[in-house]
């Protein structure tokens, strides 16, 4: 089944996760595209989206799925993003898109966070992939500096801008063996708006596509 089947099958399966009258978290990405075309033939059952990117809501609203905004929403019930990594601990690497940012925020302010994934984003220990890091422009050379004050060798996603003005350094040549303490060591340094681990939040619900989806809760 090629990465893209199980991708799919991931998303359609968290459609069972989706309640009428719901206002549902949306992440960003491929996986993510997928989940969106399920919701779709839902849109009238539920109140609508809040979304983590300008891709997804442009996506949402071709589907005329109403977006609305996260201050008049209060909690969510559902969060439902992709993930870079996930271990077994349901923490995860996310921000390879560069939503980061935003998908922690909408993360944070729900209940239950369902992340899709294909199989490839298995891992036993977080730092396979590069942890991005969304940086406030003019601190993109101090935050590089301490990163490798803390081991990381960074690497500034060069000619990307996030959808909120800001720049991703890419951290790689991590094996993260406590990922809450590098999630807020990394928090701590000044111009960092955000760090692609989600470890103080980690995912509730984890799908696996496959041929036989699983589901880890
Ligand atoms: O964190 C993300 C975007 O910022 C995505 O969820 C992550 O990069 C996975 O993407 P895809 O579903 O395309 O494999």
């Amino acid at each position: 089944m090629s990465q893209d089947s199980q991708k799919k099958a991931a998303a359609e399966a968290a459609i069972r996760y989706v309640e009428d009258g719901m206002i549902v978290g949306v992440g960003t990405g491929s996986t993510v595209a997928h989940f969106i075309e399920a919701l779709g033939p839902l849109r009238d059952r539920i109140e609508g989206a809040v979304s983590s990117s300008v891709q997804s809501t442009e996506h949402l609203h071709r589907l005329q799925i109403p977006v609305l905004d996260l201050n008049a929403c209060g909690t969510l019930a559902l969060y439902v993003d992709g993930a870079d990594e996930c271990d077994p601990a349901k923490r995860l690497i996310k921000g390879g898109g560069a939503a980061l940012t935003r998908e922690k925020i909408v993360a944070e302010a729900a209940r239950r966070f369902v992340c899709i994934i294909d199989q490839s984003k298995q891992v036993d220990l977080l730092g396979h992939h590069p942890v991005p890091i969304e940086v406030i422009p003019m601190a993109r050379s101090l935050v590089a500096r301490e990163i490798v004050r803390l081991g990381g060798q960074p690497v500034w996603r060069d000619g990307v801008v996030t959808d909120n003005g800001n720049w991703i350094l890419d951290i790689h040549g991590w094996r993260i063996a406590d990922p809450k303490a590098l999630e807020q060591q990394i928090n701590q340094i000044p111009g960092v708006v955000a760090v692609g681990l989600f470890a103080r939040r980690p995912a509730d619900v984890v799908i696996v596509g496959g041929r036989e989806v699983q589901i880890l809760s």
